[in-house]
Order: C-alpha cells, then sequence, then structure tokens
C-alpha cells in the first residue's frame, strides 16, 4: 500500500483491534492521508509487516491516550465489555461501531444501543458495517450508511471515498446490523411464486404428456422430461406472471375508484404486491428468455433429426411429393414472430428496470416504458400463445399433445389484465380516475387546485 506522508494537520483515527476490519480500515486511512494509531491487546504478538506503513501500533491504552477524536472498535460486539477498564480514555470521543448483527430478529436492543449504553459518556455512531474488509483493502466504492449525525465521521467517510448518508439516530441502527444478513429479501416472494407456478405446470404437463400416455397406450415419452415439458411449462410460467405484474395497479386503480380518494392506504397485501413487480417482471423475462433459447435448441436435439427421417421415410413410402401445409407455415411464422417481438419488448423493459437507466428516464418517459411497452409485450405474448395454439385448442387429436387448460390457464390471466386496463381507459373510469389522482375530490381545495393544474389536464390524460 503505498502510504501518504504524515502531517501535523491531518485527522487521527485510533482503531481497537487488529483484526481484518481493523487492517482494511488502516490501509484505507493511510491511503486518505490520516493518520493512524492501532490498539491491540497485545501489540508484541502481531508480525511485522502486517499494518501498512506508518501506522502506529500500540496498547488499546497507549493507543487511546493520544489525541484524536474517533475511535473505531473493530472488535466483535461480545467483546465490548473489555473495554470497559477504558471508560476514562473513551469518554468525550465518538465510537464507530462497525458490527454487525449475529442473526435475525434478535430481541432487545441493538449492537450500538448495548455499547452506547456501557460508554454513556462517548456518543456512539453506527456505520460502515455494510462493508466488508475486501472492499476497503481493494479501494472499491461503496455506500456506507451510517446512523447518528455526527458529522465528523460523514466526513471521514467521504474522505475515503464513500458516499455516506446519515440515516438518524441509534434507534435505526438494528436495521444496519441486519442489512448484511439479509439474503435477497426483496426477491423471496416473487421466486416463490415462480418456484410454485414452474412446479405446477411442469407436474401437470408430464402428467398429461407423459405418464397418462404411459398407462393409456404403453407410449414412452419419458424423453420429453428434460427439455419439452421445461419448455412447455416456461411460456406458461412467463406470461402468468407478467400478467402478476400488471394485476396489482388495476386492483389499486378499481380500488381507488370504489373509494373515491387516493389518500387512504392500500392493504398491505397489495403493497407488498405492487414492491414486487419488478422481481415478478425480471423472472418473467428469465423465464421467457429461457424458453427462446430452448426453442431455438429444438431443432437440433437428436430426436428431431430421427423425427424428421421417419417422417421423410413414411412420405416417400405413401409417395408423397410436396407435404407443404399453408396454414402451418403461417401459423409458425406469425408465432415465431410475435414471440420474438415479445422478448424484445421485455428485453427493454429489463433494461430500463435497471437502476442507473432508470433514472435517466424523467417519470413520464419511465411509466410509458413500464406500462406502455409492458401491455405491449403482454399482447404480443398472448398473441403468441394464440398463434402458437390456433390448431391445437380446438382440434381434439391434438389434444392429447397440447394441454387446454394449461394453454388457458396461461391465457385467462394475460386477457383478464388486458381486459382490465381496457375498461380503465374508457372515458367513464379514466376520467374520475384522474381526478383522484390529482387530489381533486376534496371540497375545500378544488378551486385552486383546478387553476394551478389546468394547463396540464389534456396533454397528461
Ligand atoms: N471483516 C469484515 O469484512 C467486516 C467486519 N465487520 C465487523 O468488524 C468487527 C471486527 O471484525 P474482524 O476484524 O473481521 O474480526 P477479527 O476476528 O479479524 O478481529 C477481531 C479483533 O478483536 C480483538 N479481539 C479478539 N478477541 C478478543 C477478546 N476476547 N477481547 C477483546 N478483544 C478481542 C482482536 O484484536 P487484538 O488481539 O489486537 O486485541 C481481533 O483482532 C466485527 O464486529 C465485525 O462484525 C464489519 C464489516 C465487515
Ligand atoms: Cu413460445
Amino acid at each position: 500500500t503505498n502510504s501518504v506522508p504524515l502531517s501535523v494537520g491531518d485527522p487521527m483515527v485510533c482503531i481497537l483491534g487488529s483484526g481484518d476490519f481493523s487492517r482494511s480500515l488502516s490501509s484505507r486511512l493511510r491511503c486518505c492521508g490520516c493518520r493512524v494509531v492501532v490498539g491491540s491487546r497485545d501489540p508484541q504478538r502481531l508480525p511485522p509487516g502486517l499494518f501498512p506503513e506508518g501506522v502506529e501500533l500500540k496498547t488499546q491504552r497507549g493507543a487511546l491516550e493520544g489525541k484524536g477524536s474517533l475511535v473505531f472498535l473493530a472488535l466483535y460486539p461480545e467483546h465490548y465489555p473489555s473495554l470497559l477498564t477504558l471508560r476514562p480514555l473513551l469518554s468525550g470521543r465518538i465510537l464507530v461501531d462497525v458490527s454487525n448483527a449475529s442473526s435475525l430478529k434478535q430481541e432487545g436492543l441493538s449492537n450500538a444501543q448495548r455499547l452506547a449504553q456501557m460508554f454513556p459518556c462517548s456518543s456512539v455512531v453506527k456505520g460502515f458495517n455494510g462493508l466488508s474488509a475486501w472492499t476497503l483493502l481493494t479501494g472499491a466504492y461503496d455506500h456506507s450508511r451510517q446512523v447518528s449525525n455526527e458529522l465528523s465521521v460523514l466526513a471521514l467517510a467521504q474522505r475515503l471515498g464513500f458516499g455516506a448518508v446519515d440515516v438518524g439516530g441509534l434507534s435505526a441502527s438494528r436495521a444496519l446490523e441486519e442489512a448484511p444478513l439479509l439474503l435477497f429479501p426483496s426477491w423471496r416472494g416473487p421466486l416463490l411464486t415462480t418456484m410454485l407456478l414452474f412446479s405446477f405446470f411442469y407436474l401437470y404437463i408430464a402428467l398429461k404428456n407423459v405418464l397418462m400416455p404411459f398407462l393409456d397406450r404403453a407410449e414412452n415419452n419419458l424423453h420429453h422430461l428434460p427439455l419439452i415439458t421445461v419448455n412447455q411449462a416456461l411460456p406458461a410460467v412467463a406470461l402468468v406472471m407478467l400478467s402478476l405484474v400488471y394485476m396489482p395497479g388495476l386492483l389499486a386503480s378499481v380500488l381507488q375508484l370504489y373509494r373515491g380518494t387516493k389518500y387512504k392506504r392500500f392493504p398491505d397485501w397489495l403493497d407488498q404486491w405492487m414492491c414486487a413487480r419488478k422481481q415478478l417482471g425480471l423472472l418473467s423475462f428469465l423465464c421467457a428468455a429461457l424458453h427462446a433459447v430452448y426453442s431455438v435448441c429444438l431443432s437440433i436435439r437428436r430426436a428431431s433429426g430421427y423425427m424428421i427421417l421417419n417422417a421423410a421415410y413414411q412420405q416417400v413410402k405413401a409417395g408423397v411429393v410436396d407435404s407443404w401445409v399453408e396454414t402451418q407455415v403461417w401459423r409458425s411464422d406469425l408465432y415465431l414472430s410475435s414471440g420474438i417481438l415479445g422478448l424484445g419488448v421485455l428485453c427493454v423493459l429489463a433494461l430500463t428496470s435497471l437502476p442507473s437507466v432508470g433514472q435517466a428516464l424523467n417519470w413520464r418517459e419511465f411509466t410509458f416504458v413500464q406500462s406502455g411497452l409492458g401491455y405491449t409485450s403482454l399482447v404480443l405474448s398472448v398473441a403468441h400463445v394464440l398463434f402458437f395454439g390456433w390448431d391445437f385448442a380446438f382440434l381434439p387429436r391434438a389434444y392429447q399433445y397440447y394441454l387446454p387448460p394449461v394453454f388457458l390457464l396461461s391465457l385467462v390471466l394475460p386477457c383478464c389484465v388486458l381486459i382490465g386496463r381496457f375498461l380503465l381507459l374508457l372515458p367513464c373510469c379514466s376520467v374520475p380516475l384522474n381526478r383522484i389522482r390529482r387530489g381533486w375530490e376534496s371540497k375545500q381545495n378544488k378551486p385552486e387546485r383546478e387553476r394551478q393544474e389546468n394547463g396540464a389536464v389534456f396533454g397528461d390524460v
């Protein structure tokens, strides 16, 4: 690590503990021109060269005897009580608690709150705990959220190149301590939904296409299981998920219409569902993309080679010269094209859900993309299924190979959503809904508001 020469005016930072976090933090601090003193229970024990050049190694007491108001506690919270003997030296200083929770939903006070109780004469700041030792060492930039409005710690984090955010008092420390333990919290519900839907469709199709033909006619379709069945379940999941993205918005509109106001909270389940739309949409995109890749691979399967050869042989034996069927040609071209277009539009949607892309759009552009393009892709996907199934659904023989129930399920929801959306666009719904959304329903402030927003009404509706 290249160290910056010491100068007297540099801020002095003390770190208690000599573990991984302490080492990484001291390197980073040195690189950014801070003076660092590390306090260890036993500085003699530490091998030379463990800490970067310029970092002073002392006993805990020795480190605290120097100046510097900032003290980082790079210890596990179990060991905080061992610092109680240093209480006089720590009083009046800022203690930065970098610890994380050991498990979720612990009872009682958070680590930082307990520390504050132990050292009532020091001010405790929670922060830096979301950064890994690796981030600190490699110079990667990340956000360090912290609580307690202690400007010197904010300034220090900024000096280290982190975007620091002040999130309030120590009572907010629990959420910060638990944050590194969470495993994709916002993805749990959507992932579970995807998995349940996939299992349902997969099992149903396997039952219908593999097990039933076997029991009925001793037909061996077991080879469908790894690819064909998966590829039939995936589009159904993708369509249902895409409908689930747009359904809560419709329900919310209906609820607002029914209540006649937007100033009432939605029920919790609807709130949570609304918040999961992005994840549901991305998972729908994943299923659709997988379906596309699977479908492209259908023709390179061994089985399809054999099937073409067998069909060709049958055809030669039967003396058929030309087996071109015009309707089948149209059918396949139409369903392929609408499917590809639908996936393309979904791609754009997925891209705009990336925070960096989404932030570059203004609100109107964002809703145009998310709502306008979203419904377009829903229409295209529905067209894809309809074109695909136009003969299957109505011919009794094919009934055994494709499944009207799955076919229907993956169509009923999207069609309901599309019809609902269409109904809400009718003036009898859209006009009152717009009034509600603009907050015009309350009598007292009506004239004032109307004057203010008149200009925008026609452009926006
Ligand atoms: N490592 C990481 O990536 C991150 C760590 N953190 C937090 O930083 C804190 C320290 O983590 P880390 O550096 O990885 O841990 P380490 O185990 O590497 O270091 C802990 C240090 O605590 C001191 N210590 C050990 N046992 C005792 C004891 N019985 N009594 C007093 N002091 C003791 C030791 O220092 P000495 O022997 O010199 O006294 C030791 O070096 C933890 O609270 C952790 O949650 C937060 C974010 C990321
Ligand atoms: Cu398809």
